[in-house]
């Protein structure tokens, strides 16, 4: 078990996918974990999982931590704070700018309270999806108001970095914004998308490679969480859909006549546009560092994979990243190695006197 910086216990409401991470991290920690939540079921799952106790009467928990659907995290944070006068109580909703004001709006004790939101998830919930890592390496935003007392708001920052996380201080109208563009808008895009794929014929689907798959994964959200969040984020998404309406118009113009002079140059502004984009996203260490990417081709067969990472560290070239691609039905993937552009050629060649195909 690893030190913490929380004291502990910490009261988990909430045993579902975010709940249940929390606590098992925290659990692998040793902190003391109380688990809470509308449906016994849940909470019996959870600790079976090993994710923390049942409440006591007597408990006195240094921090609260709220993992509810959005629509009632105010109402059960204002609950928390009144039945726990000494506890500090963050919340993880995906929405923070409504949260807060509902709680101004009614007589619980904010200075208690400060909303938190860590970037990481999956698109199942339920305690059987959680993971204790899910937070490693992930942002976790905290959206700081007025009338917190900081010194106490120290245990949600222990919260954080015991998960692993990366603590990012945000107002919520700018969390908001940024959820928005970042998570709320993909998720909407990626669903429509998708939703083409209902009539498609199944030979068309049959050809589906990776780039549809990314851009489609968080489609298989489920519908009942994102009503709730995309509803309380409503205005700051509209914005950013009725920019990608001028969008698409633009693209659907200059595809009316792609011959004509001047269309070929618009469709290429946009691409060129995203390639830009994209860039600006931070990647494992930051946006300063682009790695080289190197595809190796594994025989479908079992213990391939672990001799290719073997080899790798034999070669002595350090991994930054790694993506697997496979089609069922074929006999081999495709590992795709992110290495330090220095080291691209070297390990290229190595590989290759190994006998890997190496497949661009
Ligand atoms: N799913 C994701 O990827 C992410 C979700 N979040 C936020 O985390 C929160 C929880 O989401 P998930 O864990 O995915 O949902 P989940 O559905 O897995 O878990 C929610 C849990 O809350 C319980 N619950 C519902 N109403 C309750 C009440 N009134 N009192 C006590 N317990 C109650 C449910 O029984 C369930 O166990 C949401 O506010 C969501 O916006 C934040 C980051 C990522
Ligand atoms: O699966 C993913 O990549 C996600 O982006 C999950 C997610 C869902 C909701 C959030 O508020 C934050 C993260």
């Amino acid at each position: 078990m690893s030190e913490s910086r929380l004291i502990g216990p910490v009261r988990v409401v909430g045993a579902g996918l975010l709940g249940t991470s929390v606590a098992l991290g925290l659990r692998s920690r040793g902190i003391d974990v109380i688990l809470a939540d509308a449906s016994p079921t849940h909470v019996a799952i959870a600790i079976d999982l090993g994710a923390g106790r049942a409440a006591r009467p007597d408990d006195r928990p240094q921090l609260i931590v709220v993992a509810v659907p959005p629509d009632v995290t105010a109402s059960v944070v204002a609950a928390e704070l009144a039945a726990f006068p000494e506890a500090i109580v963050t919340d993880v909703a995906s929405v923070k700018t409504g949260i807060l004001a509902e709680l101004a709006a009614s007589d619980a004790d904010v200075s208690r309270y400060i909303g938190s939101h860590p970037l990481a998830g999956r698109e199942r919930g339920g305690p059987l999806a959680a993971r204790a890592d899910l937070f490693a390496g992930r942002p976790w935003v905290v959206a700081a108001h007025d009338a917190i007392s900081y010194q106490r708001a120290s245990a949600i920052d222990d919260l954080i970095l015991d998960l692993g996380a990366t603590l990012v201080e945000m107002s919520p109208e700018e969390h908001d914004r940024g959820v928005a563009l970042i998570s709320h808008v993909p998720q909407v895009v990626s669903s429509i998308m998708a939703r083409r794929f209902l009539d498609a014929p199944n030979a068309a689907l049959g050809l589906a490679g990776q780039g549809v798959r990314d851009v489609t994964r968080i489609a298989a959200s489920d519908p009942d969480l994102w009503v709730q969040i995309l509803g309380a984020n409503a205005a700051p998404v509209r914005d950013i859909l009725m920019d990608y309406r001028d969008d698409l118009d633009r693209f659907i113009e200059a595809l009316g006549d792609p011959t004509a002079p001047g269309a070929r140059r618009k469709v290429a502004e946009e691409l060129t546009g995203g390639n830009t984009g994209v860039e600006r996203l931070p990647g494992k260490h930051g946006t300063d560092k682009r790695f080289t990417t190197i595809i190796v081709m594994i025989d479908d067969r079992p213990g391939q994979l672990a001799r290719l990472l073997a080899e790798i560290g034999e070669i002595g070239v350090n991994l930054e990243d790694l993506r697997l691609e496979h089609s069922p039905g074929r006999q081999v993937g495709l590992a795709e190695i992110a290495v330090l552009p220095e080291a691209a050629d070297r390990l290229t060649d190595e590989l290759a006197a190994r006998g890997w195909r190496i497949a661009g």
